[in-house]
């Protein structure tokens, strides 16, 4: 992925000031970045919004996506539910660069009461340098998809 990788950003209400500091983070580094919010702390469902950063990349209005929740497990539940999309769960950096070599995934997410900001942007970094290895794990990627 290049600096011109449109990134989509979203949350639920656990912390919205992370995900803006997440979205602040990688702007800075060049890349495009649509924050669909929500823009207040009011209690929220995260499906809403694990679901609607997924179809933006399903529609190809964005490349990669990266979700925020308290644990990061509901709303990468609700983003997976979305055909061809591929989220996981991160609290490491190894595992975030893996999620991107090995299961070629289009989305990151992040709880936001497991991880500190800077681990998440940590984590974020390490997503977003990884690249797709292909080979063998195309192979496997292809038959999730079938
Ligand atoms: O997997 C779900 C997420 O961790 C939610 O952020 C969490 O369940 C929200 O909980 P509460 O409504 O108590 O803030």
């Amino acid at each position: 992925m290049t600096a011109t990788t449109r990134i989509v950003i979203s949350s639920d209400h656990a912390d919205i000031e992370l995900r803006k500091n997440i979205a602040k983070h990688v702007a800075a580094k060049g890349y495009a970045v649509d924050d669909i919010g929500p823009m207040t702390s009011e209690s929220t469902h995260y499906p809403l919004h694990g679901k609607a950063a997924a179809e933006k990349i399903a529609a190809g209005e964005a490349d990669l996506g990266i979700i925020v929740c308290g644990t990061g497990q509901g709303i990468m539940i609700a983003a997976n539910k979305v055909p061809g999309i591929r989220c996981g769960v991160c609290s490491d950096v190894f595992s975030a660069k893996m999620i991107r070599a090995h299961n070629n995934a289009q989305m990151l997410s992040l709880g936001a009461r497991v991880v500190g900001e800077g681990l998440a942007l940590e984590i974020v970094d390490a997503f977003l340098a990884a690249e797709f290895e292909g080979g063998r794990h195309a192979t496997r990627v292809d038959m999730i998809e079938d």
